[in-house]
């Protein structure tokens, strides 16, 4: 398998050294190369993703990405600015469908922002579309009849969007609790009306899965007050990066969710959640564990290894039943350490 790391700005470089330390310990037949994406490409080239980079991600069965968003770009042409890089792989890619699962971990309760009796029942998966919605529709600012500038970015979403990641969705529900809940604004967006629409179409399909709807306004109230009711949840674009920036807080930190942005065929990216974290880039504090369970997620779903993924996943959950704690979670444990105590966790499961 070949393998590109896109480790990007901010915390991402320092995050993807971890990766690179516990697929070193798995010492599998994988290939692996480099290239530059966001901030860092800008800097060196001027474009957050050259052609090179370009090239190399569509060459790769697999990609395995830290983050972009460097605040000095932030005052560049839209087009040109780090977060372009992350999009536009997405949609060259094809990568329609994230699939963001948010886990409890055993001892972890304390660390959730809710109480622990609520947080413990966590165990639910955001399907999200990503290849629509308001971050890919028409956009610009214009002038309204009084003068003033007007700043538009279109929703929409066609019915075979909808239908692609609902399918992903109900699929996902068939290997888990058999739950779906769709999460729109149906009540006021005819995009959400539609969605709704092709949902329930899909839904004929998928008789064993239970298939229920909620606004989204709801959905992030449900998700603080009652987030074990959920087993998988479908949403779009917008409401599924907020709901899952979220979720995470539930089950502890941003610092812990990992994701999957998966296309028609196998090739996948593979990042966590959250973004460059320029606030604590190169302090050495930022949590690796999402991008280290990033990892775990593209041997399971590109490499077909599931063995080594739930090896991964095995490694970091012992790293936290054993208080193992970085700064976002109550802790002092720096990036290295945190990284070197799951290493630590693979090779003593090596060795019996
Ligand atoms: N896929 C990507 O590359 C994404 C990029 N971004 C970009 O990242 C930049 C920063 O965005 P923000 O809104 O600040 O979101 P962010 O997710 O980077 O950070 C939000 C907060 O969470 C903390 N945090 C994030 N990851 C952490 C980790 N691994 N360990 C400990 N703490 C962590 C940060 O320190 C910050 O206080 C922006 O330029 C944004 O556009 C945002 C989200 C995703
Ligand atoms: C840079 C953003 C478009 C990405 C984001 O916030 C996300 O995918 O979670
Ligand atoms: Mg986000």
């Amino acid at each position: 398998m070949k393998i590109l790391l896109l480790a990007g700005d901010g915390i991402g470089p320092e995050i993807m050294v971890e990766a690179e330390k516990v697929l070193a310990v798995l010492a599998l037949p994988v290939t692996l190369d480099r290239a530059l994406v966001g901030g860092a490409a800008y800097a060196a080239t001027g474009h957050p993703l050259p052609p090179e980079t370009l090239d190399k991600a569509k060459a790769a069965d697999a990609i395995l990405f830290g983050a972009v968003g460097d605040p000095r770009f932030d005052n560049v042409e839209r087009h040109l600015r780090p977060e372009q890089a992350i999009l536009g792989l997405r949609a060259a890619l094809g990568l329609f469908a994230n699939l963001r699962p948010a886990k409890m971990f055993a001892g972890l309760e304390d660390a959730s922002a809710l109480r622990p009796e609520v947080a413990s029942a966590i165990d639910l998966l955001i399907v999200r579309e990503l290849n629509g919605d308001v971050y890919f529709g028409e956009k610009g600012t214009r002038t309204t009849a009084d003068g003033q500038r007007e700043g538009y970015d279109v929703m929409a979403y066609s019915e075979s969007e909808v239908r692609r990641i609902a399918h992903v969705a109900f699929r996902a529900a068939q290997g888990r609790n058999k739950r779906l809940c769709s999460v729109d604004k149906a009540n006021v967006l005819e995009t959400s009306q539609l969605w709704r629409d092709v949902v329930i179409e899909v839904a004929a399909e998928y008789p064993d899965v239970t298939l229920t709807h909620m606004y989204v306004d709801n959905a992030a109230m449900q998700l603080v007050r009652n987030p074990g009711q959920f087993d998988v949840v479908v949403t779009g674009n917008l409401f599924g990066d907020i709901l899952s920036d979220q979720a995470s807080m539930c089950v502890g930190s941003i610092g812990l969710l990992a994701s999957a942005s998966l296309s028609e065929g196998k090739q996948g990216l593979y990042e966590p959640i959250h973004g460059s974290a320029p606030d604590i880039a190169g302090k050495g504090v930022a949590n690796p564990l999402a991008m280290i369970l990033s990892l775990a997620m593209l041997l399971r779903h590109s490499g077909g290894d599931e063995a080594s993924a739930a090896r991964i996943e095995t490694a970091v959950a012992k790293v936290l039943a054993d208080g193992c704690r970085g700064a976002d979670l109550g802790g002092d444990m720096g990036t290295t350490a945190l990284g070197d105590a799951v290493v630590s966790a693979l090779n003593n499961q090596t060795h019996g």
